[in-house]
């Protein structure tokens, strides 16, 4: 049976392989979509275009010409959600636009992604978690997996790590991506507001309760609650929130109405909740019902990997205007990349911004960092962290020579890729001999 949608989506099938495109084609078509296939470039440019399409790839794709196709065409279209079939996941179309989709296709996965990229498309990409190491594919992984249940999900990780990027996701991906995501800072309310912040008050319920107000849970309804630094709870109040995790029920302060609520219920802490647990300072039980489903976020020290896409996602953030010629020299790259970075994103987020704002255009070298960036070594007395920062930075200084690698290998493939493969254009953008260059491509096994 059809579903009930009333006007059909189209989706672009790109396979060179005819019989599977067929194929899938006809199993669009069952589930109410309109499908368009493309087997080669020119078959693409003929194509209608002007709608939200969802565009999906055979396994043959890419590295052929129809890589190249689709990369014009997503360059003009970045809000395009694209299914990939799984063993194109490597690529840098993967890497950047990617939902992977398992080969033989199996319906109902079809179907769960479909409907994901229409509710997707047209959002908003710089909120997107930037990254293809392999920690952060696995925590895109599990957002993907859990999105689309009302399981409780506890993020943990760093400060500035991208907890709630990470929830704000979850939100995004699931059925209750049209209701509101409300946020709270448990941490920073104080412990007897935080009660009425989160359930509401009557009027008159405590000194200062002038008016009747709507709590989190009230705004959140049918939505997604994400609660921040839960660790930072009283036990009282932790008390009252299990309650409502318990019997989906509360009431205001200062009133006897019991209100049902609808909240998917997303926590992050920095702390380490089973310590806390041991030590009697959090709940056991809460900490079970929050548990559900862990997902932990990296620090940036490693994901090291990442640092030249997040560079590119932060800078395209802070600099007004996409044609920017704004960027880093590859040696101002790799300093970054051995500093441990005890902020995390947000660290490099406010640095991005700053920079942004000293160079507007043009390169930004080593010597234009400030000073505690220039050198890792420098940077962690520098940085005010103690035990935690120089444990990292220890870490960082073991693998450093991997460390390095990685941001070579990323920065080589960012050039290829910003030349359309040109070897020669490359070698001058990376300041390198194109000999050296074509040595580097053939080591890391660049295709
Ligand atoms: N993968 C990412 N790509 C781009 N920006 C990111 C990414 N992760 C985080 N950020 C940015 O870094 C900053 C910090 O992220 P976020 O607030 O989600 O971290 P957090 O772990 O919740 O921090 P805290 O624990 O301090 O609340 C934000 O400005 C966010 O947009």
């Amino acid at each position: 049976m059809n579903n009930s949608k009333t006007s059909q989506a189209r989706v672009l099938v790109m396979d060179e392989n005819i019989d599977r495109a067929a194929e899938l084609s006809h199993r669009l078509r069952f589930l109410n979509y309109e499908p368009m296939v493309a087997a080669d470039p020119q078959a693409l440019q003929d194509i209608d275009l002007d709608s939200g399409i969802a565009v999906m790839l055979g396994d043959t794709i890419v590295g052929g010409e129809l890589e190249t196709a689709v990369n014009d065409l997503l360059s003009t279209r970045p809000n395009m959600p694209v299914l990939l079939a799984s063993s194109t996941r490597d690529s840098e179309l993967a890497k950047k636009h990617g939902w992977p989709l398992e080969l033989p296709i199996r319906r109902a996965q079809l179907q769960q992604l479909l409907k994901r990229a229409e509710r997707y498309d047209g959002r908003d990409q710089r909120q997107r978690l930037t990254g293809s190491s392999r920690t952060i594919r696995k925590v895109r992984k599990m957002i993907e997996q859990v999105a689309d249940f009302d399981t409780n999900v506890l993020v943990t990780g760093e400060s500035g790590t991208g907890k709630e990027l990470v929830a704000r996701t979850i939100h995004d991906l699931s059925e209750r991506a049209a209701r509101p995501f409300v946020p709270i800072n448990c941490g920073a309310i104080p412990p007897d507001l935080l009660e009425s912040e989160l359930f509401g008050h009557e009027k008159g319920a405590f000194t200062g309760a002038v008016s009747t107000r709507v709590g989190r849970f009230e705004l959140a309804e049918g939505g997604t609650l994400f609660l921040d630094e839960i660790g930072d709870m009283s036990l009282p109040m932790q008390v009252k929130l299990l309650r409502v995790l318990q019997e989906r029920t509360f009431e205001r302060v200062g009133s006897n109405a019991t209100q049902h609520c609808n909240v998917r219920i997303i926590a992050a802490t920095h702390r380490d909740l089973p310590a806390m647990v041991a030590d009697g300072t959090f709940r056991e039980d809460l900490f079970y019902r929050l548990n559900v489903f862990p997902i932990e976020m990296p620090p940036l020290c490693k994901r090291a990997a990442d640092l030249p896409a997040l560079l590119d996602e932060l800078l395209t953030q802070h600099v007004p205007g996409s044609d920017s010629t704004l960027r880093l020299t590859p040696a101002a790259i790799a300093a970054l990349a051995r500093y441990p970075w005890p902020g995390n994103i947000r660290e490099l987020s406010n640095l991005v911004e700053r920079l942004a704002i000293m160079f507007p255009k043009g390169e930004i070298d080593l010597a234009d960092l400030p000073r505690k960036y220039q050198t890792a070594e420098t940077a962690a007395p520098d940085a005010g962290h103690s035990t935690a920062s120089s444990s990292v930075a220890s870490a960082t200084t073991a693998n450093l020579k991997q460390y390095l690698q990685d941001v070579e290998r990323d920065l080589i493939v960012q050039a290829l890729a910003a030349t359309d493969g040109v070897v020669a254009k490359a070698a001058r953008r990376l300041q390198m001999q194109r000999t050296t260059l074509l040595e580097k491509i053939n080591k890391y096994g660049i295709a």
